[in-house]
């Protein structure tokens, strides 16, 4: 009979307990392991099948928790949770009250930094490095990045400073070539040349005063484990630079390496995608983005798409793919995608500048220093806005609203369904003398025949859904969905804002003249958002009216799907009714 090793590793000490001969057969078992949850569970696949002999190598060599080992975004790191004591519970991934899918410091004494946003290992570990340092701790700290990752700014900060340092720190390069989507950029085409061994004699990692070593093959356990070694005694920062494949052990993982990043649900055994119900379903906004950009850039030549990194998340792809002069992938490069939007409106181009909500707060200060401050007419399209579900309190994109209020000569605008979202981005590229933020949500819409003609939206103008009598309720963005579903048998109007900013004045007077109680919903931090601008209206007009805010709570929502997590901070419908009726 086969032994089996992965059942009785509860700890890295198991681990180490087992001979150099048990790791392939480990390596094996854990891969499955992890194709057999996530299969079901689902949640990120290809990164951490890619780094199974890398986890396995690093807490059999290095002393952890004792050293300290920090994945950067954390999407690879399955194969560490469960070796680090999280096997029975790893079913409950990415679930509401289960584990986090990414390495969360109140999770686990190994997971040593809280990650979920890329290119942050390289500076921890530093500072950790430089912490033991201080107080006389002999320890390693190993941060593993991804060659996405590593090719964003923050990543290189990390570096320049390490280069000047004597921290014991191993940065480990794990270079897949592909992030996402596949790697961008010339740091890509670099380290293409190294691996063919073009480049050998001219290496950047190594004018950074790091001590390189590689590029090695990373599924070669012994390999690793005697490079790792090795590596202990070396003094300073060092980079290890292996290979992996993306997805490496699953046939169609490896093949379709975009696709089983996240594949969704599949078939264990085959590795097959599970079919979707044919059903006529509404569109994705991100589709309705995507599509809708093509079609607005056929006929207007100076449009530009950007994205970070996200052309298959955002759908930018179907523009890269048709027009592919006129849309940029920069990679993970926040900072650099909204001054480069910028720039090219220097230049009278009209930029969509397309970023998760969550990744823009990398790039705040872009956003008012290089568009807002100099009145730059750059049409932001915050995807993934509002609560994303599984991928948790990294993810959420509820700060938006409230951090982008603030900021002088900027429009923002949050559409309540997809059509909205075709006629503002029409309406934005006709012109604007100024920038806009459009924001709008993971997942689908409400409306079948959504590629409806383009319409122009008045800027500053909300709209009236329902007339009633007790009271009013004012939402903006697609939360309104529910709010309508809500309040179908009370009393009460409803109007949705449509724009944060510029607020639609005239509407607020009617509305705080008409009813003594007015209810803000959004589906954003009630600081600073919808809510609070509505009582900055009310306290400037000396309006006294009763009003309540609706919204996510002064907290970090956890990770769980989108239904429940509405339910926990009272935004599916059945709670916004509870809320309404004390009200009526
Ligand atoms: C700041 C930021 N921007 C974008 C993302 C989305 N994102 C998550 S993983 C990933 C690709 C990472 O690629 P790489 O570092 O090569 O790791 P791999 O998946 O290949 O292991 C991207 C773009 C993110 N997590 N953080
Ligand atoms: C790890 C990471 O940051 C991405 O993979 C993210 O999970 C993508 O989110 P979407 O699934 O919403 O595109
Ligand atoms: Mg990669």
């Amino acid at each position: 009979m086969q032994k089996k090793l992965l059942e009785n590793i509860n700890s890295p000490k198991d681990l180490r307990a087992l001979t150099l001969e048990d790791l392939p057969l480990l390596a094996k078992e854990l891969r499955q392991f992890i194709i057999n949850v996530v299969a079901t569970k689902e949640g990120h696949l290809g990164a951490s099948l890619g780094v199974i002999e890398l986890t396995i190598a690093l807490h059999y060599v290095f002393n952890t928790p004792e050293d300290l080992l920090i994945w950067d975004v954390g999407h690879q790191a399955y194969g560490h949770k469960i070796l680090t004591g999280r096997k029975a519970i790893f079913e409950t991934n990415r679930q509401l009250g289960g584990i986090s899918g990414f390495p969360k410091r109140t999770e686990s004494e190994y997971d040593t930094f809280g990650v979920g946003h890329s290119s942050t290992s390289i500076s921890a570990a530093l500072g950790m490095a430089i912490a033991s340092k201080l107080k006389g701790e002999n320890r390693h700290h190993i941060a593993v990045i991804g060659d996405a990752s590593i090719a964003s700014g923050m990543a290189f900060e990390g570096l320049n400073h390490a280069g000047v340092t004597n921290a014991n720190l191993l940065v480990i390069l794990n270079d897949n070539a592909i992030g996402i989507d596949p790697s961008v950029g010339a740091l890509k085409q670099y380290l293409t040349n190294v691996k063919k061994g073009t480049n050998k004699r001219n290496n950047i990692i190594e004018a950074l005063n790091f001590d390189y070593s590689g590029p090695i093959n990373g599924h070669d356990i012994n390999k690793i484990i005697s490079e790792l070694e090795r590596l202990k005694s070396v003094e300073g920062p060092k980079l290890l630079h292996i290979i992996t494949t993306k997805g490496k052990g699953l046939k169609q993982a490896e093949k379709d390496q975009v696709k089983y990043h996240a594949p969704g649900k599949f078939n264990a055994k085959t590795g097959d995608l599970l079919p979707k119900l044919d059903l006529k379903q509404a569109p994705k906004y991100q589709d309705v983005f995507g599509y809708t950009i093509l079609e607005l850039a056929k006929e207007n030549k100076k449009i530009i798409g950007i994205t970070p990194a996200m052309p298959t998340g955002s759908s930018l792809k179907y523009m890269m793919d048709a027009i592919p002069e006129r849309a940029f992938d920069v990679g993970i490069a926040e900072q650099h995608a909204v001054t480069l939007a910028a720039g090219m409106a220097t230049q009278g181009l009209i930029p969509f500048c397309n970023i998760y909500s969550t990744f823009l707060q990398r790039a705040y200060d872009q956003v008012i220093h290089d568009v807002a401050l100099q009145k730059l007419p750059v049409i932001f399209c915050l995807d993934r806005a509002g609560l994303v579900g599984e991928d948790g309190a990294t993810h959420h994109g509820v700060f938006d609203l409230a951090y982008l209020r603030c900021i002088p000569n900027l429009i923002i605008f949050a559409p309540r369904n997809e059509v909205e979202l075709r006629h503002i981005m029409y309406t934005a590229q006709l012109g604007l003398k100024m920038p806009i933020a459009i924001r709008y949500p993971r997942g689908r819409g409400i409306t079948l025949n959504w590629k409806q003609p383009f319409s122009k939206i008045d800027i500053g103008k909300g709209i009236q859904l329902k007339q009633g009598k007790k009271l009013a309720v004012l939402s903006i963005g697609s939360v309104a969905k529910n709010v309508t579903e809500a309040i179908v048998d009370l009393n009460v109007s409803h109007y949705d804002m449509r724009f944060l900013k510029p607020l639609d004045e005239a509407l607020l007077h009617r509305v705080f003249k008409e009813y003594h109680t007015i209810i803000t919903v959004e589906d954003s931090t009630i600081k600073g958002g919808l809510g609070s601008a509505i009582l900055e209206f009310a306290s400037e007009h000396n309006y006294q009216n009763t009003i309540k805010i609706l919204g996510i709570p002064d907290d970090f929502i956890e990770h769980g799907n989108v239904n429940e997590l509405q339910k926990l901070v009272g935004l599916d419908v059945d709670s916004l009714t509870f809320t309404l009726k004390q009200f009526l």
